[in-house]
């Protein structure tokens, strides 16, 4: 299985050299050159299995050589051992016809856990066979940070970088990032907002001299790792209600574009889903862009989904790639024109992506309104992020059952839960002492310079 750059410059790369690689040497987000396709009798002999099972059976086509089939099982029985419910992404019934995946049960409350437990076993297991120690840097608006810092701290031949917008993550995921104590991971708070964060992550790649000097690799969603994680639980929770015999549709409260982007390959791969639908909230670029054809930045807005607070949202690059049939260069072109605060996208490709995609966006009053409502109906306390999710499907039902991706724990959102219901939800046991832990990160500039010496400096030796 090869993976090949959106920008079609790069070199062309194994699953395990993609995982470590991070961004393309050309800029671009690696993908797989041929997605592999179930057969329906492969997708029916789904049900019923264990998480890990579904997991190991849906992944394994895409990763070559890179691990043996035992020791890939292995990774994944370590990756999933930590989350607090059996079934591992549990689904629960919100309506008629309409059913809540609760992606929040792993270590660190949010649906990045999925991806991130596995891609720190395969990373280790990756590192364990070179002898190679490597620098990770990744942008977060709060969930993969805290996903990152749980699944890398503490080893030793990795140093983790986490960039955090200061002041725009919740109070638990900040401290969810800034209280590991172990010395080899480091909250970094830095000035403006994620497509700040994220466009100095993506600079630093783009170094080709600071890249190597300090082995950098990405566990952000240009990840392809990430992304790949991600589409096992479209499978486990289409499965379980009927698939593949009986179609299903998903809601995905979305901002970097990979998890609908994950559901987009399980459809690739045979999985029958009628509609995928994009969720925003108020910061709604990719409503936006597929109501009018017009990809335009006009500033992160904060909201009460503060990990949704995103406007240049890496992953489109590959819905992209797919919908300018794969062409290399016209997406080089979008991204040049991004840089300068936006683009037309052309018919044929908009056409593509329409017929794709369906989209919704949910205001902050909406929000709010659809906590209380799914409380009061339900009895689910729903996290901002969820809680668009769950509006924008609202929007969407039709004859074959709806999942809408619940991304995170309420807990992590107390204040936006609290406006809406009254009362704040309490964090799992395992996590109450997290407001007595000492905190520890460091304020850096939006520059790019002195973000590289902060690295250079703590990854000398
Ligand atoms: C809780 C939560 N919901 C939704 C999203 C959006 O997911 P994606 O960036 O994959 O579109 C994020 C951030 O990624 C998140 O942390
Ligand atoms: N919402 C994310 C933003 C980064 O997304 P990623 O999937 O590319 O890592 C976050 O919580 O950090």
């Amino acid at each position: 299985m090869n993976y090949i750059s959106t920008r079609g410059a790069a070199p062309v790369l194994t699953f395990g050299e993609a995982m470590m690689t991070g961004l393309a040497r050309d800029g671009g987000l690696y993908v797989p050159e041929t997605v592999p396709v179930m057969a329906k009798a492969e997708i029916a002999a789904l049900a019923g299995l264990t998480y890990e099972e579904i997991a190991f059976r849906v992944m394994r086509p895409f990763l070559g050589d890179t691990f043996r089939d035992d020791e890939f099982r292995e990774l994944i029985a370590k990756a999933y051992s930590g989350f607090g419910h059996a079934a591992r992404a549990p689904l629960v019934q919100l309506g008629a016809n309409h059913f809540l995946l609760e992606l929040f049960h792993g270590p660190t409350l949010a649906f990045k856990d999925f991806a991130m437990q596995l891609i720190g076993q395969m990373m280790q297991a990756a590192l364990a066979k070179t002898g190679e120690r490597i620098t990770i840097v990744g942008a977060t608006s709060g969930d993969t940070g805290s996903a990152a810092m749980e699944a890398f701290r503490g080893l030793s031949n990795v140093d983790l970088f986490i960039l955090f917008p200061h002041g725009r993550v919740s109070d638990v995921q900040r401290r969810q990032m800034t209280t590991p104590s172990e010395a080899n991971v480091h909250a970094l708070a830095m000035d403006g907002d994620f497509d700040d964060c994220q466009a100095r992550v993506k600079d630093m790649f783009n170094d080709f001299a600071f890249r190597d000097g300090v082995r950098l690799a990405g566990v952000n969603s240009i990840n392809w790792a990430r992304v790949l994680a991600q589409v096992v639980y479209y499978f486990s929770s289409a499965v379980s209600l009927g698939a593949p015999e009986r179609a299903v549709s998903f809601t995905v409260p979305t901002g970097n574009f990979g998890d609908i982007f994950a559901g987009y390959i399980a459809r690739k791969m045979g999985l029958p889903i009628e509609q995928l639908v994009i969720a925003t909230n108020h910061n709604d670029i990719l409503d936006r862009a597929m109501r009018s054809g017009a990809y335009k930045t006009d500033g992160v807005k904060p909201s009460i989904s503060p990990s949704m607070d995103i406007q240049v949202s890496s992953n489109f690059e590959r819905a992209l790639f797919d919908a300018y049939g794969r062409d290399g260069g016209a997406v080089s072109q979008l991204m040049a024109e991004l840089k300068a605060g936006g683009f037309a996208i052309s018919q044929g490709a908009l056409q593509m992506l329409r017929g794709t995609f369906a989209s919704g966006r949910c205001s902050e009053d909406e929000t709010i309104a659809t906590i209380r409502h799914a409380f009061a109906t339900t009895g689910e306390v729903l996290c901002p992020h969820s809680a668009v999710g769950v509006k924008v499907a609202g929007e969407h039902l039709g004859a074959v059952p709806m999942i809408t991706l619940a991304t995170a724990h309420p807990a992590k959102f107390p204040d936006a839960v609290e406006a809406a219901m009254g009362a704040r939800p309490a964090l799992p046991l395992r996590m109450g002492d997290l407001f007595d832990r000492p905190e520890r990160m460091t304020r850096v500039p939006n520059d790019l310079a002195a973000l590289q010496a902060v690295v250079r400096e703590r990854t000398a030796r």
